[in-house]
């Protein structure tokens, strides 16, 4: 499973746990409604909460199976009877109007539902709402406990808040943390976890570059894996793409901030490095060609070098300048029999 698939099942997952927690909480809440409607002799209630329970059963059994939309659906029509049957037998007192605004938002953030029937159903719920708490029903039956009716209001009023504030809530942090995510996958190489092209051009075109980290001159490397077109028709490109990743794993491992390794291209590489002179900088592609020779794929037939071309990145120079300075003297690595190090003069 590729990363961008793997964030998104994540996310897509937390949002089902979370409608779970909601649906379970729905579930407890209509089954102790059937003994408070038969206590208080409203039969009908009681019945209509029975079927209310199975709705919400069923609701966790599709979200359980990956259908949202339709427990979303059949949530919403429960809700919708269930307020309007409520406040038609006793009134809007008792404030079981309000779930008709809490399913609404809930249902407006679902994805899989399309947009417009999304709005179709908020709507009905809104008119709903507006009509319970405009018009004047008759046969409004008798609420047997008046002194309770503000208290059962404001719980309507939390209880249906409450869930709706949770959900939203976490969908904000969900979407805040996909947001993060889609900027860490933007600047980044899915293969092999290094900086991408986009990202160094974006970065280090940026004119106080050189300011913010108080430099007068830092250096551009330019590395090209030799030969890996052989290494991809003899061992295949899977493992081409093995040694990719084995090569930009070493590379993550040299690499500490300030310096940059960046994916440039196919199997070319930029370095930025913040070294004072040629010899330190030479100490460091040492380090690389070392790692490199030691690791496992270089004892096998699979032999692995690298070509370096290396330029100097001067404050009053701009970054492109730099980056074809470096390939010049990769150019030259590559022409005068690779796995060398060539300084651009
Ligand atoms: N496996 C794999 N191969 C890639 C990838 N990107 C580019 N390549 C291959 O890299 C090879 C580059 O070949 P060339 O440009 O001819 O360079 P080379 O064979 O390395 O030869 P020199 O650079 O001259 O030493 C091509 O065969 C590309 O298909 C990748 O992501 N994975």
């Amino acid at each position: 499973m590729s990363i961008q698939n793997h964030d998104f099942f994540s996310i897509e997952q937390k949002k089902v746990a979370i409608l779970n927690k909601v649906a379970w909480y729905c579930l407890y809440l209509h089954a102790a409604l059937i003994f408070f409607f038969a206590y208080i002799e409203a039969y009908w209630l009681s019945g209509l909460n029975v079927l209310s329970v199975i709705c919400w059963a069923v609701g966790l059994n599709l979200l359980s199976n990956g259908k949202v939309a339709n427990a979303l659906q059949l949530i919403c029509f429960e809700v919708l009877v269930h307020s309007v049957a409520v406040s038609l037998t006793f009134g809007i007192e008792l404030g079981f109007h309000y779930y008709l605004w809490a399913i609404a938002c809930i249902l407006l953030v679902e994805q899989t539902i399309p947009i417009f029937r999304s709005i179709a159903f908020a709507v009905t719920m809104m008119l709903t709402f507006g009509i319970l708490v405009t018009f004047e029903f008759p046969n409004i039956s008798y609420f047997p406990y008046p002194k309770l009716l503000p208290f059962i209001h404001f719980s309507n009023v939390l209880i249906s808040g409450l869930p709706m504030i949770f959900a939203l809530a976490s969908l904000r942090e969900m979407s805040i943390q996909s947001r993060e995510e889609l900027t860490v996958m933007a600047s980044k190489d899915a293969l092999t976890g290094l900086h991408n092209r986009r990202f160094a051009q974006k970065h280090l075109n940026c004119p106080n570059w050189f300011e913010s980290y108080n430099k007068e001159a830092v250096f551009v490397v330019m590395a090209d894996i030799d030969h890996f077109k052989r290494i991809n028709d003899r061992f295949g490109h899977e493992r081409g793409d093995d040694v990719l990743r084995i090569v930009s794993g070493i590379f993550i491992d040299c690499f500490e901030q300030p310096n940059l390794a960046i994916r440039w291209g196919g199997e070319e590489f930029l370095f930025v490095v913040h070294e004072e002179n040629e010899h330190t900088i030479q100490r460091f592609i040492d380090l690389i060609t070392t790692l490199l020779e030691q690791h496992n794929i270089s004892r096998e037939q699979l032999k692995v070098t690298l070509s370096f071309g290396v330029a100097k990145w001067h404050k009053n120079m701009n970054f492109e300048t730099a980056v074809s300075y470096a390939d010049q003297a990769l150019y030259e690595s590559k022409r005068s029999g690779r796995d060398r190090v060539t300084y651009f003069d």
